[in-house]
């Protein structure tokens, strides 16, 4: 799978889980869909999210199914064990998760994503194996507690103008009204949540990214 894995899946990369979702996520996610997301990531984390293991399994094979009819990546968010148990075609960690070069050994031929906050965590990622990076927070999130400061399109730039060319996507506070900036700083995708989760007509919401998509 990591070899179908390309920097366009990223153009559009919608995360969420059921605490991000007040109109339900299968529902949501068939809408983004339809608006023209490339990738997913299931992220079941924080205040309103499931507790029941059983539940969390159940979704996320359900998430996949849908994913795998539109034919985009279905990524999971921060539990590998889960994604290997139902086949994911990747994970997504940060650096206060597994670390990356392990999962890497575990998880040959998927997509691994890692979060980098910096050009020196960007190059220990790629060192380590990662398909793509997030960074950010780009703009100040409600969606992620314990995110960090917001630092706009620095660290992306930072990244770009040490030189390396490893497949980057920004995270934090993106809407279809500020992407311009994270694709003129180097990114080759915006990775949202509330933005299109929250949104009255999720379908429009990820419509309205396609004019700034390049
Ligand atoms: C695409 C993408 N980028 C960054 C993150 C954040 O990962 P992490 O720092 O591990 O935080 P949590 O999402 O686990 O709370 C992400 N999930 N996806
Ligand atoms: C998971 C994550 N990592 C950094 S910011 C963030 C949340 C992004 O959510 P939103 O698009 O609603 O700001
Ligand atoms: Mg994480």
């Amino acid at each position: 799978m990591r070899a179908e894995f390309q920097k366009e899946n990223l153009s559009l990369y919608f995360i969420a889980g059921t605490q991000d979702c007040p109109a339900g996520i299968e529902t949501v996610l068939r809408q983004a869909i339809e608006g023209g997301i490339t990738m997913f990531q299931f992220r079941e984390k924080g205040p309103g999210s499931l507790d029941s293991k059983d539940d969390i399994v159940s979704l996320a094979i359900r998430l996949q199914a849908i994913c795998r009819e539109a034919a985009i990546p279905f990524i999971i968010n921060d539990d590998v064990d889960l994604a290997v148990k139902i086949g994911a075609d990747g994970v997504h960690v940060g650096q206060e998760d597994e670390k990356a070069l392990e999962i890497r050994a575990k998880l040959k031929g998927k997509i691994l994503g890692v979060s980098v906050h910096s050009s020196e965590e960007a190059a220990k990622a790629k060192a380590d194996g990662a398909d793509y990076i997030g960074v950010g927070p780009v703009y100040p999130t409600t969606s992620k507690a314990d995110a960090k400061e917001a630092r706009g399109t620095e660290v992306i730039r930072d990244i770009r103008l040490a030189g390396m060319q490893i497949p980057l996507v920004g995270i934090g506070g993106i809407t279809a009204e500020n992407a311009a900036p994270v694709f003129a700083s180097g990114a080759d995708g915006v990775s949202v949540i509330s933005s299109i989760s929250r949104a009255q007509d999720p379908k429009e919401a990820a419509r309205r990214f396609s004019a700034i998509i390049g």
